[in-house]
C-alpha cells in the first residue's frame, strides 16, 4: 500500500519563475523557500540549474539554508545540466535531482528529434548520471498527458532500473480531464506498484490543473506537484493552496490521506510570492484571493452573522488570515449594517438606524463600496441632522469651458412646495450659492469652504464644510454636505447652513430676542 501522506512538491520558484514577468532575484528566492520551508513543503523545486550562473547561485545558497525541505534542481537529460543541478544542491541535507524528457510522439519527433529508442537511452542515462550526485531522483516524461501509455511504461522501467526514485507524470499542455488523468495513474500504477513514489504535475491551461493533480490521488499518486498561487507557465500549474485545502476540507472523500502542510502558513506565503513576482491573484481565486473570505450580500452576510458555516466551508482564520469580512455594498441587509455599526461603536435605535441605513444604501448605490469612515460620515451626518425647513431636491450645472458663463439651476423644497430657478456668477460655486440665496430668500455671504474626501479613490465621498453669514448675522454659521458628488455636496452643505440659520432664528424668535438682534 502507498503511503497516507502526499508529498507536496512546489515549484514556484521553477515553474512559478517561468509565468511571464515572475523573474525573482537570489534574495527573493531566498526568502520565498525559507517561506516554503515554514509553510512545510516536503520538495522545494528551486530552478534549473544549468538555465544561468543566476539561477545556479539562488539554488546553491537556498541549498544551504533551508534544513528541513529537500531541495531539488531540474535539469534536461543532458549531461551538462544534471552536473549543475547536482553541483547547486550540494549543500542541502535533503536533495533531489530531477531529470526529464519529452515522452510524446510530437515533442519526440519535432522538437527532439529523436526516436522513442533514442529517448529511452537517454533517459536511462540521465538518471545514471544523475544517481553519482545523490540518491533521491526524479524522472518527468515530459508532455506525458499526451504519450502513449504503453511507451511510457518501457521509459519508466528503464528509469526505475537506473535508480529513479519517484516518477512524475506532467500534463504539461493542461489537455486532459480528471477522468483521463486519474484512468492514466491508474494504469501506471498498476504497472510501477511500489517500486517508486508516482507524481502528478498539472497545467491549467483548462482551468483543470487542481481537478486533474485530486483525480489521480485514488488511483496512486503520492507526489503533487504545485505552486503557490498557481503560478507557472502559461495559465499555470496547480495551485498549492488549493489541493492542500480540498484535502483538508474534504476528508470525507480523502482520508487517510493528508499533508504535512501548516495550513496557517498558507495566506502569508502566498502574500509573500503576490508581493516579490508582483502578480496578484485574482480577486475571487479560490483560498487566497481577496474575496474568498468577503461576503457582500445581505442574505450571506446575515448568515454568516447568525452562523458562519452557512456560507463558509473553510474558516478563514486556519489558512493565516485574521478573519472572514463583511463588504458592505448594495447587496447588504440591516443585519450586517448593524453589526458593522456595532463595530465601530456606534448604537442607533431603530428609527436612527432605519434612517442611516436608507442614506447607506443611497450612497451605497454610488459607491463601489462603501468604507468605514463612509459609514462614520453618515453617522455623524445623521446624528447631528438638523430640521431639513430647505431641501436640496435636484442641482443642475452648466459646463464651465472657459469663456462660458457658469450657471446652475436647483429645485429646492419648502413647506411641501418646490420652487426651480437658475442663477448665474463668477464660478459655479458661485452661480450655486446665488440661486439658493434667491430661492430661500436669504442673502448669505461664504466665510469659508473647506472639502475633502472622506476616503480614496475615485468614487471617494467628498465632505463639504461651510461657514456662512446669512442676512449679515453674527456670528456665522456651519453647514455640512457628503455626497459622492462634491458640487451636490457644497449645495448640501449650504443648505445646511441655511437650515441651521433658520432653526436658530426660529428659537431666538420664540423666545422673543429676535428683535434685540443676538
Ligand atoms: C516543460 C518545462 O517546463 S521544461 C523547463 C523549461 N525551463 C527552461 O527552459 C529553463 C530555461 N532555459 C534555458 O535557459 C535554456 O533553454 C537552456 C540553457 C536550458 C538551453 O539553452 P540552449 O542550449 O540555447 O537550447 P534551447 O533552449 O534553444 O533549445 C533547447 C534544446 O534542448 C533540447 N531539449 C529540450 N528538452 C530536452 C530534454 N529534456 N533533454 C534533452 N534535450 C532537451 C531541445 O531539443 C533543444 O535541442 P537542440 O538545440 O539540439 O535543438
Ligand atoms: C519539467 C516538467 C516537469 C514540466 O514542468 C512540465 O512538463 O510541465
Ligand atoms: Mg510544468
Amino acid at each position: 500500500m502507498p503511503t497516507n501522506t502526499i508529498t507536496i512538491f512546489d515549484t514556484t520558484l521553477r515553474d512559478g519563475e517561468q509565468s511571464p514577468g515572475a523573474s525573482m532575484n537570489t534574495e527573493e528566492k531566498i526568502q520565498i523557500a525559507l517561506q516554503l520551508q515554514k509553510l512545510g513543503v516536503d520538495v522545494i523545486e528551486a530552478g534549473f540549474a544549468a538555465a544561468s550562473p543566476g539561477d545556479f547561485e539562488a539554488i546553491h545558497r537556498i541549498a544551504s539554508q533551508v534544513q528541513h525541505s529537500r531541495i531539488c534542481s531540474l535539469a534536461r537529460a543532458v549531461e551538462r545540466d544534471i552536473k549543475a543541478a547536482g553541483e547547486s544542491i550540494a549543500p542541502a541535507p535533503l536533495k533531489r535531482i530531477h531529470t526529464f524528457i519529452a515522452t510524446s510522439p510530437i515533442h519526440m519527433e519535432y522538437k527532439l528529434k529523436m526516436s522513442p529508442a533514442e529517448v529511452i537511452k537517454r533517459a536511462t542515462e540521465a538518471v545514471t548520471y544523475a544517481k553519482t550526485f545523490c540518491d533521491d531522483i526524479e524522472f518527468s516524461c515530459e508532455d506525458a498527458g499526451r504519450s502513449d501509455v504503453g511507451f511510457m511504461k518501457e521509459v519508466l522501467d528503464a528509469v526505475i532500473g537506473a535508480g529513479a526514485t519517484t516518477l512524475n507524470i506532467p500534463d504539461t499542455v493542461g489537455y486532459r480531464l480528471p477522468h483521463e488523468m486519474a484512468a492514466i495513474i491508474k494504469e501506471l500504477y498498476g504497472f510501477v506498484g511500489e517500486r517508486a513514489v508516482l507524481s502528478v504535475h498539472c497545467h491549467n491551461d483548462l482551468g483543470l490543473a487542481v481537478a486533474n493533480s485530486l483525480a489521480c490521488l485514488e488511483s496512486g499518486a503520492r507526489q503533487i506537484e504545485c505552486t503557490i498561487n498557481g503560478l507557472g507557465e502559461r495559465a499555470g500549474n496547480a495551485a498549492l493552496e488549493e489541493i492542500v485545502m480540498a484535502i483538508r476540507t474534504r476528508q470525507d472523500i480523502f482520508a487517510p490521506l493528508t499533508t504535512n502542510i501548516n495550513i496557517k502558513e498558507i495566506y502569508p506565503t502566498s502574500r509573500l510570492v503576490a508581493s516579490i513576482t508582483g502578480i496578484e491573484p485574482q480577486p475571487n481565486k479560490a483560498i487566497v484571493g481577496k474575496n474568498a473570505f468577503a461576503h457582500e450580500s445581505g442574505i450571506h452576510q446575515d448568515g454568516v452573522l447568525k452562523h458562519q458555516e452557512t456560507y463558509e466551508i473553510i474558516n478563514a482564520k486556519d489558512i493565516g488570515l485574521e478573519k472572514n469580512s463583511l463588504v458592505m455594498g448594495k447587496h447588504s441587509g440591516r443585519h450586517a449594517f448593524k453589526d458593522r455599526l456595532a463595530t465601530l461603536g456606534y448604537t442607533l435605535n431603530d428609527t436612527e438606524l432605519n434612517e442611516a441605513f436608507v442614506l447607506f444604501k443611497t450612497l451605497a448605490d454610488q459607491k463601489k463600496e462603501v468604507f468605514d469612515d463612509d459609514i462614520r460620515a453618515l453617522v455623524a451626518e445623521e446624528i447631528t441632522k438638523i430640521p431639513e425647513i430647505f431641501e436640496l431636491v435636484t442641482l443642475q450645472l452648466s459646463d464651465c469651458n472657459p469663456g462660458g458663463v457658469p450657471n446652475a439651476a436647483v429645485t429646492i423644497r419648502h413647506e411641501g412646495k418646490e420652487t426651480t430657478d437658475a442663477a448665474i456668477g463668477n464660478g459655479t460655486m458661485d452661480a450655486v450659492f446665488k440661486v439658493i440665496d434667491r430661492v430661500c430668500g436669504v442673502n448669505g455671504q461664504l466665510m469659508d469652504y473647506k472639502v475633502d474626501a472622506v476616503t480614496q479613490g475615485k468614487d471617494a465621498l467628498a465632505r463639504v464644510v461651510v461657514k456662512v453669514a446669512f442676512d449679515d448675522q453674527k456670528p456665522a454659521v456651519m453647514g455640512h454636505g457628503l455626497s459622492v458628488d462634491t458640487m451636490w455636496a457644497t449645495a448640501k452643505a449650504y443648505i445646511g447652513a441655511l437650515n441651521s440659520y433658520m432653526t436658530i432664528r426660529e428659537g431666538l424668535r420664540m423666545r422673543g430676542l429676535e428683535k434685540k438682534g443676538i
